[in-house]
């Protein structure tokens, strides 16, 4: 069964087209990667899936309801967990997930029980009592999956839950995330961190300008680049690299110059090495190092769009 259906969903803020008649659908299970750099329109269609804000056009079915007509259904089943932390400072830790599985509809002795539950769940038992005001980042946010989760929500919807946080944190989370779907919880992840995508996520739809550019699991979505390798070249003086006689070398489809790394795309079956390396030789610019890389998620960006998925 799909969680989740989305047909041609378009969201305009004035002209501006921030979801571009995206379709998609998220099967029962899964954990249903959302990657894509800022502003790609992610979280507008997150807010538009949760009915936190109305869709211009396009139809969006949560668990077989169609969303116009069962809003308070979905909202009901699914848990959220918004990228700005969704937590009462004035509230204890027990308090603040008692109060949003409260408003899930939970009540009396079970409410209790699964406030307990999920604040266990997250690794925050024993602080029950304690103010979020005292807690590190990781911990709140933390805190912040505790209040999505406690009402057992089939579909939950994580928004960039590891934005700014410790690594022992992050790895707190992204465990969390297996747990939960081993559960029988199917996951929405967004992200614009590749590896984490990479990592955890069944499958991926990667997004840009408000479009799906491509989707699949990471192996189909490395295999739309087999024709091409990446080198990633190391300089001293970056400054008197000269990208478009780099990408005028037979074989170069696209070349990127980040700090002092150059990353050059190149097609498959042409030795243009010692070309590439006469080219730094001939113009002054000490190599520092060379490698040529395996496609990865980020590899895959920047095939399909020509900019790196951290700065697009
Ligand atoms: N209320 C709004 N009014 C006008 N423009 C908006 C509004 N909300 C979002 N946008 C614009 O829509 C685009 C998509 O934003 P969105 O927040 O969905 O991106 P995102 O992929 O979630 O990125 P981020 O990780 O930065 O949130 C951005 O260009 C953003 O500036």
């Amino acid at each position: 069964m799909n969680i989740l259906e989305i047909q041609d969903l378009t969201k305009k803020f004035g002209d501006f087209i921030a979801v571009d008649h995206m379709s998609l659908s998220v099967a029962e299970g899964e954990i249903f990667g959302f990657l894509g750099s800022n502003g790609a329109g992610k979280s507008t269609t997150i807010h538009m899936i949760t009915g936190l804000l109305r869709k211009n056009k396009g139809t969006i079915i949560v668990l077989g309801k169609n969303s116009e007509k069962s809003a308070t259904f979905i909202k009901r089943n699914i848990g959220m967990v918004p990228q700005e932390l969704a937590i009462y400072e004035d509230l204890t830790a027990y308090e603040n997930v008692h109060f949003f599985a409260g408003l899930y509809g939970m009540r009396g002795k079970k409410l209790h029980e699964r406030t307990v539950e999920a604040l266990k769940f997250v690794g925050l038992e024993g602080k029950e009592k304690i103010y979020p005001r005292n807690f590190s980042g990781g911990m709140k946010r933390r805190l912040n999956i505790a209040c999505a989760i406690a009402h057992r929500p089939k579909l939950i919807i994580m928004d960039e839950p590891t934005v700014g946080i410790d690594p022992q944190s992050r790895k707190y989370i992204l465990d969390s995330v297996r747990k939960l779907n081993a559960m029988g919880c199917t996951i929405i992840y967004t992200s614009h961190y590749m590896e984490e995508v990479e990592e955890i996520c069944t499958r991926i739809a990667i997004i840009d300008h408000g479009k799906i550019i491509a989707e699949g699991t990471k192996e189909q979505l490395k295999s739309l680049i087999t024709d091409s390798k990446l080198i990633v070249v190391d300089v001293k003086s970056p400054e008197a690299v000269d990208l478009a006689a780099i990408q005028a070398i037979q074989g170069v489809s696209n070349v990127q110059l980040d700090d002092q790394t150059i990353q050059i795309h190149t097609e498959l079956g042409v030795n243009n090495l010692n070309h590439l390396i006469a080219h730094f030789i001939q113009n002054g610019i000490e190599i520092r190092s060379l490698d040529e890389r395996e496609p990865n998620l980020e590899t895959v960006f920047l095939t399909l769009t020509g900019r790196n998925l951290r700065d697009a």
